[in-house]
């Protein structure tokens, strides 16, 4: 199916130049204008914050000049009308006249057919080419004829690209991910492009490009809502910090440096999650109960002292007692606010029965007992108890200013606090914690963190409220120094906008004003919305979603209230206690119907050989489910090899070694061997992973240590197994000493 002629490679290689041509000239007027910008300025906070305007949209440009730099022109449509399309990374219209187009953005809807048409299929197409190029030269071309029905294509069936896409899934891994716009197939594009505005649900086994296509799809979203969703921003959530790190490289390489990558542990702003917490604290900490606990635990912060505050005002004694707090307390628990915004309701209620009681000591007739202050008065009375120390300390006491921080940290460190939120002693014994741990959070925590940022009525944006208070009153109190030194108000000025006369702004520290400008109009949308506790985002991209709990879907929803979503996972390889085993059963609460699912079924990653190894686990899990079909064959069956325990460490490290071939490995193993195998390994350039931290990741050679002492360490001890199983691209040993579990077994 493909051929290469000379002239085909000649006519290429004149377009290229043309294209990279003109991406030059493009390059150049970006950065000359980029340098006008930058010292265009007069130095006034206005024109400062639209030169960093300037100097960011510049920046991106350029960012995506040189992330399309690599392979920019990779395919070519030619209709069954003549009309030829060529398809790049990024659209490039020519400096001609006529703007002739250049390159098509792939995500552009007439480059749609370079990854649907087929043969049975072709959508207009008669020939599609593929390109391939290296340092601005065009080193093959490959062309798939469509309309006389390509006899290899054909019988392939839904293939594209086939040649390309063996080339990139037989390529040597290099540790980090790569973009797939070459060589996207079928039933990838559609959920790429799904127009669909509720929740896209994407289920698909190991290597079905299940993480690809979320990352695609947040790249053609940008491009095609572009407006919208550069404002409000994009979330891709993923489970691991590492896996981040895997994927960080594939949005910037198709010039997208507008998304926000974070996992779960990043969601709350000004904590750093560490850690998890055990198995069994994690799935008490993922199901919604927890809420009860937690609002239990808020309310346990509002006191009844058990005997009465005895302050002294004004040179009387005042009683804060149980009864005017208890009263005081319902006012401000019946106002259903969240536990800060109904403080001042609490405080309010509990100052109107002081200064009651107050009056009634001090202005009662001594005739009738009847009140001789007037109501006035009484207010008095009340505004100057508002200011007084000892009374506002033992009301702040009793209904407390507090943080979803301090509220969590106390309750997971002491029992008391524990006994008042959950009656449950079995509760109580998971979620209590060793002193030690006081002050840090684990990721397990970051959505309960949240949920009582909700229930406090707290949040993080009020520090940024809070300095733009302080600016305010500081230019407040900058234009009351001025109206001093000038004798007269700015509105009594013929013409404020007059630059000899002395401003607000000029009496305030201009580095101050300075810092103000820098932070606020340079940051990025994804910056903002990663301080900002209560930014809700435009679309949420949710991977490996079958690890999150139950409360981490209630956060995740809280910084997605118009519910465009893709979420995207396998619900066989789950191995969180608090993840998901239904889609229906984590969204319908959410979106009801609103959700649409769409299965991937070929496995692009694991050779066939393997899958089938790990198609027997998968059996085991449920057997209802299909395992993906593999693309490819590695012509390597994977190797069982049983060694006596004091070879197991070594024999684990020699199978993972790379010497002979290029490409990276890894060693995954039970969490109890991974010290042991860690030291082995020693600095051999080999990484030894748990099954929780090599999650979505991939290598070309695994080892696989102690399937059965995996499968033993956790409930989904087998999901566990599947996943280390399917993490080659082209080899995997398994090591083992004892017996392997059933499912692996008859290869021994
Ligand atoms: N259309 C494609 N063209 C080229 N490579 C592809 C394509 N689809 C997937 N791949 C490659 O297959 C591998 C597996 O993809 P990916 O990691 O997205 O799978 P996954 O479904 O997320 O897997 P897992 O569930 O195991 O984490 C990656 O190397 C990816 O680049």
């Amino acid at each position: 199916m493909t051929q290469t002629t000379p002239d085909a490679t000649t006519a290429e290689q004149a377009h290229l130049d043309h294209v990279y041509g003109r991406l030059d000239r493009m390059r150049a007027a970006t950065n000359r204008r980029l340098r006008t910008a930058l010292t265009e300025s007069d130095g006034t906070p206005q024109s400062q914050s639209e030169r960093e305007s300037y100097e960011r949209m510049y920046s991106d440009d350029l960012a995506k000049f040189d992330a399309a730099e690599h392979n920019l022109y990779f395919g070519r449509l030619d209709l069954e009308d003549g009309e030829v399309r060529r398809i790049g990374r990024i659209g490039i219209l020519d400096d001609d006249a006529e703007d002739t187009t250049l390159l098509l953005d792939w995500r552009a809807p007439l480059a749609r057919p370079f990854y649907l048409a087929t043969p049975a299929a072709p959508e207009s197409v008669a020939v599609r080419r593929h390109v391939r190029t290296r340092s601005r030269r065009v080193v093959a071309v490959n062309d798939e004829r469509l309309d006389a029905g390509d006899l290899d294509a054909t019988t392939r069936g839904d293939v594209v690209n086939e040649a390309a896409l063996i080339g990139a899934l037989t390529a040597a891994r290099t540790g980090e991910m790569t973009d797939i716009v070459e060589t996207i197939q079928r039933e990838q594009d559609e959920i790429i492009r799904s127009s669909h505005r509720g929740v896209t649900v994407v289920q698909g086994g190991p290597g079905t490009g299940k993480t690809a296509v979320a990352l695609h799809r947040a790249a053609y979203l940008l491009y095609t809502h572009r407006d919208v969703l550069s404002r409000s921003g994009v979330l891709v959530v993923g489970p691991n910090d590492d896996f981040l790190r895997y994927i960080g490289q594939v949005l910037p390489s198709l010039g997208e440096t507008g998304v926000l990558l974070a996992t779960v542990g990043d969601l709350y702003p000004g904590v750093r999650a560490v850690g998890h917490d055990t198995p069994d604290a994690a799935a008490l900490k993922g199901e919604l109960d927890i809420v009860d606990v937690l609002r239990d635990a808020v309310r346990d912060r509002q006191v009844l002292p058990s005997e009465t505050i005895t302050v002294s005002f004004d040179g009387y004694p005042l009683n804060i007692d149980r009864t005017v707090v208890k009263r005081a307390r319902g006012r401000a628990r019946s106002t259903r606010r969240p536990h800060n915004r109904a403080r001042s309701v609490f405080v309010r209620a509990a100052l109107d029965a002081l200064a009651e009681q107050h009056a009634a000591r001090i202005g009662s007739s001594i005739v009738d007992g009847s009140q001789l202050l007037s109501s006035g008065d009484i207010a008095d009375i009340r505004d100057e108890m508002e200011h007084d120390d000892a009374i506002r300390a033992a009301l702040d006491g009793l209904w407390p200013h507090l943080t979803p921080e301090i509220v969590l940290d106390e309750l997971l460190h002491d029992d008391d606090r524990l006994r008042a939120a959950t009656r449950d002693a079995g509760v109580r014994r998971a979620l209590l914690r060793a002193p030690a741990t006081l002050g840090r959070f684990t990721v397990d925590d970051i959505p309960l963190l949240d949920e009582l940022a909700e229930i406090i009525g707290y949040d993080t944006g009020e520090d940024e409220r809070e300095e733009q208070a302080r600016f305010r009153r500081s230019l407040a109190e900058a234009q009351e120094a001025l109206d001093i030194l000038t004798g007269s108000a700015p509105q009594d000025l013929e013409d404020e906008l007059d630059p000899e006369i002395l401003m607000a702004y000029d009496l305030i520290d201009a580095e101050q004003l300075a810092a103000r400008q820098t932070r606020r109009s340079s940051l990025t949308t994804a910056e903002r919305a990663q301080t900002d506790r209560t930014w809700t985002f435009g679309h949420v991209i949710v991977d490996e979603a079958q690890e999150l709990s139950a409360m981490a879907w209630r956060m995740i929803m809280r910084r997605i209230p118009n519910r465009w979503m893709t979420v995207i996972g396998d619900t066989a390889q789950t191995g969180a206690p608090a993840g998901t085993r239904s889609w229906g059963a984590v969204l319908e609460p959410y979106v009801a119907q609103r959700w649409r699912r769409h299965d991937l079924t070929v496995n692009y990653r694991t050779p066939a050989e393997i899958m089938e190894l790990a198609a027997r686990v998968l059996a085991e899990i449920d057997p209802a489910a299909q395992a993906p079909r593999s693309i490819r064959r590695a012509g390597t069956r994977p190797e069982m090899r049983r060694v006596a325990a004091p070879d197991r460490a070594a024999a684990a490290t020699t199978a993972a070694r790379m010497d002979d071939v290029e490409g990276i490995s890894a060693i995954i193993v039970p969490d109890e061997l991974a010290d042991e195998i860690r030291h082995a390994a020693g600095d051999v350039d080999t990484r030894v992973l748990s099954v929780a931290d090599c999650k979505g990741l991939e290598f070309d050679r695994t080892v696989v240590v102690e399937p059965s002492l995996i499968v033993g360490q956790s409930a989904r001890g087998l999901n566990d197994l599947y996943v280390a199983l399917t993490r080659a691209t082209q080899q995997l040993t398994v090591v083992h000493t004892g017996s392997l579990p059933a499912s692996l077994a008859t290869d021994d």
